[in-house]
């Protein structure tokens, strides 16, 4: 009798940006405590599983050429990280992965741990798994920081290493602009970058995840804007001085602020409104200071299922600098 291989699994998975990250001091284990808040955004990846005689991973789209394809990639990491924790072989997981990218490369916005909660995802539904959310982003867990939230989306109290992820409410969508840089940034550089300021100085500190939360809950742009911080914005702007002109370009351009998303490069503008994101990112396009502007909004889902089929995906509007 031949067997029935299940079809290809399609996954949409969220980039975050951090509304608020404080970083605490370094730990032993070469990891800072944080408390972040992460909204996930309406850029996305879409990652395909699929039972394959010849198995590892394609990768496509916004900045496919500097993505490892071998055992590095996140994707890869899920796949083995998976097969271990359900008793499959992870060394011959018999998978094929194709990932098309949206999400910057090493941008601060999680693009890679969000292919690796995409591939968790998608190999839960092409195993037939019987495993929960919570489950999974367990096993999220030891692949990254940032992967158990690409799990759950929406928006987000992220402690610990950023990985203990607790849901938050927040009733309003929110209208934002990004601003890619023309490279990438290392997440371990700019950790060690905050460290050394933090020894030979006082840079600032973000206050209280608090007042942040009951900004989101006003579902007031205006209040969410006056409270938006980043602890690693100083360490990203220390490495890549041209981010000061662009944060100052967006604000000038008519957003209400602007930040690093996470350990950046790429800055992300919180806007009044859809039209006037639209407005402030053909603006920030004119300006010349970063490669590619595009509108995104929040909170959205997390990584999700949108087909065993090959299937179309919208892609938000991009501004070319
Ligand atoms: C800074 C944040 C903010 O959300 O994201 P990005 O902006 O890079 O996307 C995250 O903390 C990044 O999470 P992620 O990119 O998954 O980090 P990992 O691969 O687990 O760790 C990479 C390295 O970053 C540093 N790291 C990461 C997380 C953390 N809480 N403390 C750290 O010091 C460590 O040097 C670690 O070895
Ligand atoms: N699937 C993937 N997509 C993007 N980057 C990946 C992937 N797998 C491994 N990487 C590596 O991880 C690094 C960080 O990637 P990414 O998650 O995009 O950035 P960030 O941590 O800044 O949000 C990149 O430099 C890249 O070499």
């Amino acid at each position: 009798m031949l067997a029935v291989v299940p079809p290809p699994v399609t996954v949409r998975v969220p980039a975050k940006v951090n509304l608020h990250l404080a970083v605490g001091d370094s730990r032993a284990d070469g990891y800072h405590d944080l408390v972040t808040i992460f909204q996930a955004l309406s850029l996305t990846d879409e990652v395909t599983v699929a039972i394959a005689d010849d198995p590892g991973v394609e990768v496509h789209g916004e900045g496919a050429d500097s993505v490892p394809t071998g055992a590095s990639n996140l994707a890869w990491r899920a796949v083995r990280e998976l097969a271990q924790h359900v008793g499959r072989d992870p060394d011959d997981p018999k998978v094929r992965i194709v990932i098309r990218k949206s999400i910057p490369v090493a941008g601060g916005m999680a693009g890679g741990s969000a292919d690796a909660a995409a591939t968790l995802v998608g190999l839960a539904s092409l195993w037939r798994l019987e495993i929960s959310r919570d489950e999974l982003a367990g096993v999220a867990g030891k692949i990254g920081a940032d992967v158990p939230f690409a799990i759950y989306g929406g928006t987000a109290l992220g402690t610990d290493r950023g990985d203990r992820i607790v849901p938050v409410l927040s009733r309003h969508t929110f209208h934002w602009v990004l601003a890619f840089d023309r490279r990438g940034l290392s997440t371990p550089e700019v950790f060690d970058e905050l460290d050394r300021l933090r020894a030979d100085g006082d840079p600032p500190r973000v206050g209280e995840a608090e007042a942040v939360l009951e900004g989101l809950s006003s579902g007031d742009p205006r209040q969410l804007a006056l409270l938006l911080g980043n602890d690693l914005q100083a360490a990203a702007v220390s490495l890549r001085p041209n981010l000061r002109r662009t944060l100052r370009a967006g604000v000038n351009a008519g957003a209400l602020a602007g930040m690093v998303s996470g350990s950046g490069p790429t800055c992300a503008f919180l806007c009044t409104d859809g039209d006037s994101a639209v407005r402030v990112a053909a603006e920030l396009a004119g300006a010349g200071v970063c490669r590619t502007v595009r509108v995104a909004q929040g909170p959205v889902h997390g990584a999700r299922v949108i087909g065993t089929e090959e299937a179309p995906r919208p892609i938000p509007p991009e501004v070319h600098a």
